[in-house]
């Protein structure tokens, strides 16, 4: 069998509060990511998805356990630029056009000048914002805005897209339609996605496999694989097969 791309052994955290009392947000979390694959992490407030997802990104460090990237520590692909990190908040800088948004990161890694442009050219056409690079962000709408940190995130061309519930202020339409855009992107570019969400129909139309999280102590209290065919488009919704995803997943959370 291959080496995962991702590897996330015995990884457990610990937040120490103010009182002294410990929070145990995840409790020895094993899972194996493959090359390219779309993964969501899915579960309730509070079951540690975020932290799981923080700790894949080095932005925080797991009290025990470790995660290798390709054999490599998170620390040094961070170093190395290749995260591509989407929040629910796309924190836009409202100053800036659309262009000079996904420019940011590509301007502090000191990028030639005209490899940014082909690079904003190449990923505002990829989110579907080609004619509104000179917008400002108050003249998008929520939808348009995430699409623009969608672009960001792509701008130096990562290997890992971390998305954390990135949809989830968008309303039930917009939500769908950048569902079906975010595959449309991911075919196109194949990058291994981890895809946080507390949406169940959301994660079963998205991924390859959704990691079914619960709370108290955080831990993976199931792994479906989601054999859908692909492409997936939105009919697939009304299908009997979308459905009994769906509900095998509500099912594993009884009782949590
Ligand atoms: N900085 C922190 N200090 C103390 N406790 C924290 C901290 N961050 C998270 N927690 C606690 O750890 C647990 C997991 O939190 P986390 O944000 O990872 O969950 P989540 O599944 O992403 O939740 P949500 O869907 O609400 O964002 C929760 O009980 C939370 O209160």
């Amino acid at each position: 069998m291959s080496t995962p791309e991702i590897q996330i052994k015995d990884v457990n955290m610990i937040y120490k509060v103010n009182d002294g009392e410990d929070i145990v947000a995840l409790n020895n979390v094993n899972l194996d990511i493959k090359e390219g694959e779309f993964i969501s992490l899915l579960g309730p407030s509070g079951c540690g998805k975020t932290t799981l997802l923080r700790i894949i990104a080095d932005l925080l460090q797991p009290t025990s356990g470790s995660v290798t990237l390709r054999g490599q520590t998170p620390r040094a692909m961070r170093l190395q630029k290749k995260y591509g990190i989407v929040f629910q908040n796309p924190v836009l800088y409202d100053w800036r056009s659309v262009r000079r948004n996904v420019c940011m990161p590509m301007e502090i890694m000191k990028i030639p000048k005209k490899e940014r442009t082909a690079r904003i050219d190449q990923t505002l056409d990829l989110v579907g914002l080609k004619d509104f690079g000179s917008k400002y962000p108050f003249e998008l709408s929520g939808g348009m805005q995430q699409r623009v940190g969608i672009a960001r995130a792509l701008a130096l061309d990562p290997e890992f897209l971390l998305m954390d519930e990135p949809f989830s202020a968008l309303d039930e339409f917009t939500r769908e339609k950048l569902n079906e855009d975010l595959l449309e992107i991911w075919r196109k570019t194949r990058k291994t996605v981890i895809f946080v969400t507390h949406n169940i129909a959301e994660s079963v139309f998205l991924s390859d496999r959704v990691v079914v999280l619960s709370p108290h102590p955080g831990r993976v209290s199931a792994v479906v694989d989601i054999d859908l065919p692909r492409p997936r488009e939105s009919s697939l919704r009304e299908t009997s097969e979308f459905y009994e995803y769906v509900a095998k997943i509500r099912k594993s959370f009884e009782g949590v």
